[in-house]
């Protein structure tokens, strides 16, 4: 083992974690690598889904100013946070990514050996999860905490995994998994006051499991914290400046502001969600990241095509054959996310997905023109939200044909779905599993980032 593997994934619904063994060990994987290689890659997962990948990738905005200028900005930003220039920690090492023009990688040192301490604070298992790959806690994440607990007293943080603690609780002793020590920021009183819910961070992470910088406030306007593969969508949609761009599930919009630099904010980028909150968030991301091509609205995707002649309103329902590129970044399990210690949910919420990814892939084939190109992307790791969903639209759309993506640094399709091997290949499949336990933690990051990412699905088409 090259890595102090301590927490494997456990679902806490036995039944998704069977339902996914089943998947992992499907007759065609299993005629291809043997059950023994097969239960090996399903245990890699569960192990490797618990760990966050080891570096952190940021977007940076090439679009406001040349790479190298960035990178090294972020060095000076990140030499004032403490942890930069602890005794530990003697350097930042901040590397451009080989093939993608407007990634860099900075490396996560973990897990590191932190003495638990009696004090304990709980956590959710989100705010847990976000941690271990960086933040510090803030106050609305805060579960339980000691009875007495003041501004500056040290503290052990621990993720509720199953979310079975109180909010309120000056104790806890479920299922917990230890993220690090930090300095409480406030009172314990001021954390759980009723009348004003406190904000702002609740606990300062200063001996975590896992050490990264923040990226709280650093840079907002030309890096944009986002994992790699979601970084290859953008790259794969290839936008070019003067098109027209559906991005039909956009929120928090981390693809849009990407589409929209990469066509240097020239065109427009219509991006879509039906949660009208998080509308806000792309509007702010769009104008953190001084992006102008962006128009965001609140809007149900599957009804997103309209068959009556266009009324004069800009925005959506749209007429058939409006775009000349979507993304179907679709709404999915999650269940690639890493680290993913959040998932409580049932077997019946995930079998929910593809029957709603359908519904959306069907309004993004009628709005695309011909010779357009659609790109479909999930952060999960089943079949039936990716291979076949994949292998149900070329049958159900012959004007559909896979087209190969650039790039194409993750791994092929995987088998199960009834695709043929020249069709797997043109699939990209982020599969940290496959050389999980294969990378020295030591290697040079650009070696070890596009093996060692969330798990995450790319699948490219071309309307004829
Ligand atoms: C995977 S997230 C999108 C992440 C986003 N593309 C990014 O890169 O920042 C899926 C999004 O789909 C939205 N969504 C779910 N159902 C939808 C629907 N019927 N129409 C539009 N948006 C939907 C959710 O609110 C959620 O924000």
């Amino acid at each position: 083992m090259l890595r102090n593997v301590s927490v494997t994934k456990n679902f806490p619904e036995a039944e998704v974690t069977e339902h996914l063994r089943s998947v992992f060990l499907n007759k065609e994987v299993l005629a291809a690598v043997g059950l023994q290689e097969a239960e090996l890659r399903f245990q890699k997962l569960l192990t490797c889904l618990s760990h966050p990948p080891s570096y952190t990738c940021v977007r940076a905005s090439t679009h406001l100013a040349p790479l190298e200028d960035i990178r090294l900005r972020l060095v000076e930003e990140l030499k004032k946070q403490k942890w930069i220039s602890s005794a530990e920690q003697p350097s930042v090492h901040v590397s451009p990514h080989p093939r993608i023009t407007d990634v860099l990688l900075l490396p996560v040192d973990g897990p590191r050996p932190v003495e638990q301490l009696s004090s304990e604070v709980v956590v959710g298992a989100q705010c847990g999860s976000a941690v271990l790959r960086g933040a510090h806690v803030f106050a609305p994440g805060i579960i339980a905490s000691p009875k007495y607990m003041k501004a500056g007293d040290m503290v052990s943080v621990f993720s509720d995994l199953e979310g079975r603690c109180t909010r309120g609780a000056t104790s806890f002793q479920g299922n917990k998994v230890f993220v690090g020590n930090g300095v409480a920021e406030m009172d314990r009183s001021a954390i759980f006051a009723t009348e004003t819910p406190a904000r702002g961070v609740g606990v300062q992470m200063v001996d975590p499991l896992y050490q990264s910088p923040s990226f709280d406030g650093v840079l907002p306007s030309l890096v944009f914290l986002q994992n790699l593969p979601s970084v290859v969508v953008g790259h794969v949609l290839a936008p070019r400046p003067g098109e027209w761009i559906l991005d039909m599930c956009a929120a928090p919009g981390g693809k849009t502001c990407h589409i929209a630099a990469l066509m240097g904010d020239k065109g427009e980028v219509v991006a879509l969600d039906r949660i009208q909150n998080k509308i806000n968030r792309i509007r702010q991301n769009a104008q953190m990241l001084s992006l102008q091509s962006i128009r965001a609205y609140c809007f149900n995707s599957t009804q997103a095509v309209s068959d009556e002649p266009k009324q004069e309103a800009e925005g959506p329902p749209f007429p058939p054959e409006s775009f000349d590129r979507v993304l179907l970044d679709a709404p999915c399990s999650g269940l690639g996310q890493r680290p993913n210690m959040a998932s409580t949910w049932s077997l019946k919420e995930i079998c929910s997905y593809p029957p709603l990814q359908r519904k959306l892939f069907q309004a993004a084939v009628r709005l695309l023109k011909k010779g357009g190109v659609l790109v479909y992307s999930t952060c999960t790791v089943t079949l039936a939200e990716n291979e076949e969903q994949v292998a149900w639209a070329l049958n159900t759309f012959p004007c559909l044909t896979l087209q190969p993506q650039e790039p194409h640094i993750g791994a092929e399709g995987m088998l199960g779905a009834g695709l043929s091997p020249e069709q797997l290949r043109l699939l990209q499949r982020f599969s940290p599993e496959l050389s999980w336990d294969q990378i020295e933690t030591t290697a040079p990051l650009p070696f070890r980032a596009d093996r060692d990412t969330i798990g995450f699905f790319i699948a490219k088409f071309l309307k004829t």
